[in-house]
């Protein structure tokens, strides 16, 4: 009884919180308060040994942190557990009003692993003036729309985004938060040809995790025995990060995980069971036209 009580409170209390405000960089939705700090997110000084983890939100960000952390401390779990994911690998431009990813990299020691959604285009300049390493995680666009549609009804730091039938038009207009899918992930793709970028895609890392690992940790230069990549490969699966309360955000007052949690589903395919078949066409129509002038291809189902 006491605990319904404290749950109805929460509900209550979340309830209450006002959506995330926007406003736009260069024509990009940012958040507000993203907008307002704009200079000093820009401004931000990276370090040649600096790790940048890039993405479209909701394209597996979290996963490839988790592995990232894990390569880096050798498979230690506990080390693993030593800080909620967004304290051990700071959201550069994620502001507060109390604290911000900017001061929390600038008060971090080396070498630092940072998390961005930006558009390559608004990345601070210092990262390819340092010749940072960057990964960039790119998820199908089926997917990765209905992935943020549930984020955004569950996130407050968010806009509410309407129904389904509304926010698959605003998603496809481009404007929601850090801008069009198509933009970002051919964005950061074309970079891939002038600087060090590890481009991953999160249904091949559904498809052969262990794979795409091995990949990962080529990359940050590291040699882990096969054991310890099985026991990375075991402790970044779906179902044991969706038990870890370092990877869910379980402290996020503006979170509400009862309404979709941030571990939602974790599959490849699940847009089927939220587009129309009129939607569907119209994405592909979209997609055809959008992509016309990339090589970049996504796998829409395993
Ligand atoms: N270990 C894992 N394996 C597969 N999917 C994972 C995962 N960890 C997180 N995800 C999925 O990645 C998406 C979140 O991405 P991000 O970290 O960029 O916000 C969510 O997708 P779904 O909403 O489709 O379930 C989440 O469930
Ligand atoms: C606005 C709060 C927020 C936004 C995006 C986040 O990242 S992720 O897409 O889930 O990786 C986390 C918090």
């Amino acid at each position: 009884m006491a605990n319904d009580k404290v749950e109805k409170n929460k509900e209550l209390e979340w309830a209450l919180i006002p959506p995330g405000e926007v406003s736009q960089v260069d024509g990009i939705v940012l958040e507000k308060n993203i907008c307002n700090s704009w200079d000093k997110i820009w401004n931000f000084e990276a370090k040649p040994d600096d790790l940048l983890i890039a993405s479209y939100p909701k394209a597996g960000t979290t996963w490839t942190q988790e592995i990232v952390d894990l390569i880096q401390n050798n498979g230690d779990i506990e080390k693993s557990k030593r800080a909620p994911i967004h304290l051990r690998q700071p959201f550069l431009e994620w502001v507060r009003t109390t604290n911000s990813g900017i001061d929390q990299a600038n008060a971090m020691p080396s070498p630092r692993t940072l998390k961005t959604h930006l558009p390559v285009q608004l990345l601070p300049p210092s990262f390819w003036e340092k010749n940072c390493k960057i990964i960039y995680v790119a998820r199908n666009v089926k997917d990765n729309m209905v992935s943020y549609y549930y984020f955004q009804k569950m996130n407050k730091g968010l806009p509410d985004p309407g129904s389904w039938d509304e926010y698959f038009e605003t998603f496809l207009s481009g404007k929601v938060v850090w801008g069009s899918w198509f933009d970002h992930v051919k964005g950061w793709w074309k970079k891939k040809e002038s600087h060090p970028i590890l481009y991953l895609f999160y249904e091949d890392m559904m498809k052969d995790p262990k794979r795409e690992i091995r990949k990962v940790m080529e990359f940050l230069g590291k040699n882990l025995k096969e054991e310890v990549l099985d026991k990375i490969v075991y402790n970044t699966s779906f179902d044991v990060m969706k038990r870890n309360p370092m990877t869910n955000y379980i402290n996020d007052v503006k979170m509400n995980h009862r309404l979709s949690p941030f571990m939602r589903k974790g599959v490849t395919g699940d847009w089927k069971n939220h587009f129309t078949e009129a939607q569907n066409k119209q994405l592909n129509e979209n997609y055809e036209k959008n992509m016309a002038d990339t090589s970049l291809s996504f796998c829409m189902e395993l």
